[in-house]
């Protein structure tokens, strides 16, 4: 029997903030299980020496075997190197959209992180130019990928141990000092897209569509959308998103509550589901990164605990899919499908409006 060949990519990194160096150092992590195998080959900084200081604090700890990527000073040099196969964006929302641009432009498939752009019109946008340049662009919203969701939407929606769902609560809050913050933030600067719900409040709101929608996809049904957000200095710092999904054939009206908070600190119960025959406790350091849940079935007195490791932080599941995929020839990804970003940005798009909360970019 010949052995299958594992897909492999060549990443070029774009910005060294945060996430670029959990991503990057999660992609070189040793794994057994890997069903893709990652190399970086370069990497784009504001700065030479910002990029040297990231591959020099990241490949100290990497696996030995491990090839360093070129470092360039600028973004544009890596969406024209030829040894890239793929863009990992990593900047600030408000340059999403033209450095997704730039890279499609070049060729490259794109890994742009979350929210993929800043409105639905940009959305729609790049995603048009991935679809006519031929090349695969996927919105990095990894909580999608982990096993966890999988295993919770199979629990709620194939095993249906809860029975009909009619109640969702998710709370995404995170104590960001704001007031110690440069206006120059990324979370602070509205040139910067910053504001809780494009950072933050979009895990509540995917786990309402994963954990409420039994489809969770392009055929999902449209909920209504009540909101309020509380707003300091042109940014929303607190959200409430209220999604009311009509009874279906298979399911009774269900509503799903959602807050974010660039404040408070959520709890580690940060999210509950409630059906007919129990409820289901969602814990984690955040809704971005839950660890597991309780299921509590109204009969039984106990409750059903299951907990999921993962190496690292887990930002290897989203990856190896974007391999999967572009080996296989797709240019989108099933379980974050490009109109599905698109739905989540219209729907955040409706929640601003509503709210007054605007970007240069809705102009
Ligand atoms: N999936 C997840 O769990 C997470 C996703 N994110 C997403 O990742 C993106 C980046 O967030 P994060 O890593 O926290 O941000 P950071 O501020 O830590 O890093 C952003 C990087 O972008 C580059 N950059 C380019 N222009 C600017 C600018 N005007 N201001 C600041 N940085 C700039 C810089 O890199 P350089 O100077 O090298 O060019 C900077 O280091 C956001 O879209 C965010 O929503 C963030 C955290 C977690
Ligand atoms: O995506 C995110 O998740 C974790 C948060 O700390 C961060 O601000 C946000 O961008």
């Amino acid at each position: 029997m010949t052995e299958k060949i594992q897909p492999s990519l060549r990443w070029g990194v774009i910005g060294t903030g945060w996430i670029a160096t959990e991503f990057t150092r999660d992609l070189l992590l040793d794994r057994p299980d890997a069903r893709a195998s990652h190399s970086f080959v370069a990497i784009g900084s504001s700065s030479t020496q910002k990029g040297n200081t990231f591959v020099s604090t990241i490949w100290a700890s990497a696996s030995s075997s491990a090839p360093r990527p070129t470092v360039y000073d600028d973004y544009h040099s890596v969406y024209n190197d030829p040894n890239v196969d793929i863009v990992y964006i990593g900047t600030p929302h408000a340059l999403h959209a033209q450095s997704c641009l730039d890279a499609i432009a070049a060729g490259k498939h794109v890994l742009c992180e979350k929210p993929l752009t800043i409105n639905e019109k940009e959305a729609q946008t790049v995603i048009a130019a991935a679809k006519e340049k031929g090349v695969f662009l996927m919105e990095a919203v990894w909580t999608r990928f982990f096993p966890l969701v999988s295993s919770l939407h199979s629990i709620l929606h194939v095993e249906k141990r809860v029975g009909g769902l009619h109640r969702l609560f998710c709370d995404f809050g995170l104590d960001m000092q704001m007031s110690t913050l440069s206006p120059t933030s990324r979370v602070k600067d509205p040139a910067l897209g910053a504001g809780a719900l494009l950072d933050i409040g979009i895990y509540c709101l995917t786990l309402a569509r994963v954990i409420l929608d039994g489809k969770a996809g392009v055929e999902a049904s449209e909920p209504e959308v009540m909101s309020t957000m509380t707003i300091v200095d042109g940014i929303d710092y607190s959200d409430v998103v209220i999604l009311s999904y009509p009874p279906s054939e298979t399911q009774p009206q269900r509503t799903a509550i959602c807050t974010a908070t660039v404040l408070h600190k959520s709890p580690e119960d940060f999210c509950r589901v409630e059906g007919d025959l129990g409820s289901v406790t969602v814990f984690g350091r955040t809704a971005a990164a839950p660890f597991g849940f309780r299921i509590k079935l109204n009969e039984s007195v106990e409750e059903e605990v299951l907990e999921f490791e993962r190496p690292g932080m887990g930002f290897h599941y989203e990856a190896d899919a974007v391999a999967l995929d572009i080996a296989e020839g797709r240019r989108e990804n099933a379980i974050m499908p490009l109109e599905e970003t698109a739905r989540m940005m219209r729907l955040m798009d409706r929640v601003r409006k509503a709210n007054g909360v605007k970007y240069p970019q809705d102009d």
